[in-house]
């Protein structure tokens, strides 16, 4: 038995398959034609389009920026789960009993020395308590690198409507840095993981430079790195710590309401805008 290839096999039935087609593509016609409302040839025909495809305005605080300076934690990542993890683990080593979720949500913002000394002391003033080369601190710390390491951030989320503003940011060509006290070790592996790092002209961790937030050295060195005057900055963040930089650096600063506010509600640091979501910046 000889089996035809298929292109032959196809080109012989094309007249009968062609003239099937034809019949059924009239009685479609004819169906759309009787079942659709008649509407004048020049009119165009709307159709409910999907959000994205709308035209997209930012907040006139954000337009009129040429630079954004975002914080990471609190602000574009809930990374409290992970960091608890990691301080209950270090004090559970050290034959402490574990901090908790809630009180470690207070401590976060001021760099791991800061978290871990707070940690210690179960007070969030820990780090004005013990110094930089304290025994007891340093082992802790070294400790709780080793498990936030381990961590490898699996239980950190990215906040919802923060690529809503990023997008739209990006979209807008407004350049955008990420200055984080978070050591920068772990910074750039989290910004991976969470499809974050293409939209930053520049990362800094707590230990990339001299001095970390509330200091203005991190965002004036993103200005001087991007060529950008402060005043044209803005600075996006969740507690004191990040909107105490931006008014340092001159920078216009807008704080949001979900983060991690070291016990001082972000809504009385004296910003210039407060949110309750990154979305709101875009309209
Ligand atoms: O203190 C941290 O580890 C986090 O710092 P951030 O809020 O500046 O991102």
């Amino acid at each position: 038995m000889t089996i035809k290839p298929l292109s032959i096999r196809c080109a012989q039935n094309w007249p009968k398959q062609a003239s099937k087609v034809r019949l059924l593509c009239k009685r479609i016609s004819r169906l759309s034609e009787s079942s659709l409302p008649s509407v004048p040839s020049h009119k165009p025909i709307y159709r409910s389009l999907p959000l994205n495809a709308l035209p997209r305005h930012l907040h006139p605080l954000i337009a009129q920026a040429e630079l954004l300076a975002f914080d990471l934690d609190g602000t574009l990542i809930d990374s409290v789960p992970d960091l608890a993890t990691a301080v209950d683990s270090m004090l559970s080593d050290m034959g402490r009993s574990p901090a908790g979720y809630d009180a470690v949500r207070q401590w976060v913002g001021n760099g791991s020395a800061a978290l871990v000394k707070r940690a210690l002391c179960q007070d969030i003033r820990g780090d004005q308590q013990l110094s930089d080369d304290d025994d007891e601190f340093l082992n802790a710390h070294q400790l709780f690198l080793q498990h936030y390491q381990h961590c490898k951030g699996e239980k950190t989320v990215c906040y919802e409507g923060i690529f809503t503003l990023l997008d739209q940011a990006r979209t807008s060509k407004i350049p955008m840095v990420l200055i984080t006290n978070k050591p920068y070790r772990f910074v750039p592996d989290i910004l991976q993981e969470l499809q974050l790092a293409s939209y930053f002209a520049l990362v800094l961790g707590g230990d990339s430079l001299a001095e970390k937030k509330p200091s203005a050295l991190p965002l004036l060195h993103a200005c001087q790195q991007l060529d950008i005057p402060s005043e044209k900055g803005v600075m996006i963040g969740d507690s004191i710590t990040d909107i105490t930089a931006g008014k340092n650096a001159g920078f216009t600063t807008i704080a949001v309401t979900y983060g991690y506010d070291h016990g001082k509600p972000v809504q009385e640091c004296g910003a210039d805008l407060v949110v309750d979501s990154l979305a709101e910046l875009v309209r």
